[in-house]
């Protein structure tokens, strides 16, 4: 039997448009306008993801995961190529995706909830369990600024983790918090990945953390595919690789 098919990258690039550096005082003087500079973050990466894998993602700093898991997640549109995410809903859990400060963290959880797409009464719903989850105490109706940043990911990994999309993108965040939030939320991880239907994108600089938890691997360099494939092999060839 044909395996259903949860997500479809295809040519994938993405750039960045930065101003050039330039001196205010001589851009003034002179009427010019500031040069804008292109870099190509993601370029031509392309995979196709059975429902049910969980891929793991690596690559050395700056390689272009987490600014592909941010297309993936419709943060930010590609610059061309394909993401068919065919009819999942699909969530980011990332450490750096913003909460809106001045509100509280109940009122977070509803605003991030429906942006990932679920109705005000479905997220009502999973209220309770959020905050039971999150565990932070009188926080949770202060505003978000007065969080700390463990607190801030425990928000995140909560408002995710319980309210389960389809496709679940994780970007490095299994590494913050304290110890016992660290313990919590890998098991709930791998209990969310242990259901079939769900499909998971990992990345994470920790190879036992992707051995324990990944079926493949894609490798990423300079924003290109280096080796996409069996979990054992890819990030045995990439730890040879980074300690040269
Ligand atoms: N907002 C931005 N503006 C301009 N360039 C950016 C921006 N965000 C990322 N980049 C550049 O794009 C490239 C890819 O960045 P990205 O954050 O996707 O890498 P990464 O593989 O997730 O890195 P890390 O392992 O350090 O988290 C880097 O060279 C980075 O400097």
């Amino acid at each position: 039997m044909e395996q259903e098919i949860a997500l479809d990258v295809k040519d994938l690039r993405i750039t960045y448009k930065c101003l050039k550096s330039f001196s205010i005082k001589q851009s003034l003087l002179k009427f010019k306008k500031a040069k804008t500079e292109v870099y190509e973050a993601v370029r031509g990466v392309t995979f196709s993801l059975p429902k049910g894998e969980i891929l793991g993602i690596v690559g050395k700093n700056g390689s272009g995961k987490s600014t592909m898991l941010r297309a993936i997640a419709g943060i930010f549109s590609p610059d061309s190529g394909i993401i068919d995410l065919h009819g999942n809903s699909v969530s980011l859990l990332s450490i750096g995706v913003g909460f809106q400060k001045k509100l509280t963290g109940r009122e977070n959880i509803l605003l991030s909830g429906m942006l990932l797409g679920f109705s005000e009464e479905q997220v009502r719903g999973k209220m309770d369990e959020i905050v039971e989850f999150a565990n932070l105490g009188k926080f949770i109706d202060m505003p978000v600024k007065t969080y700390s940043s463990g607190m801030h990911s425990k928000l995140a990994f909560s408002i995710t983790a319980i309210l389960e999309a389809d496709i679940i993108l994780i970007d490095e965040v299994l590494s913050v918090g304290d110890a016992r939030f660290k313990k919590k939320s890998y098991n709930k991880m791998k209990e969310l990945i242990s259901n079939k239907d769900r499909t998971v994108l990992i990345v994470s600089h920790s190879a036992q953390t992707l051995k324990e938890l990944c079926t493949s691997i894609l490798w990423l360099h300079d924003g290109e595919m280096k080796m996409l494939g069996d979990t054992d092999e890819v990030l045995a060839a990439y730890d040879d690789f980074m300690s040269k």
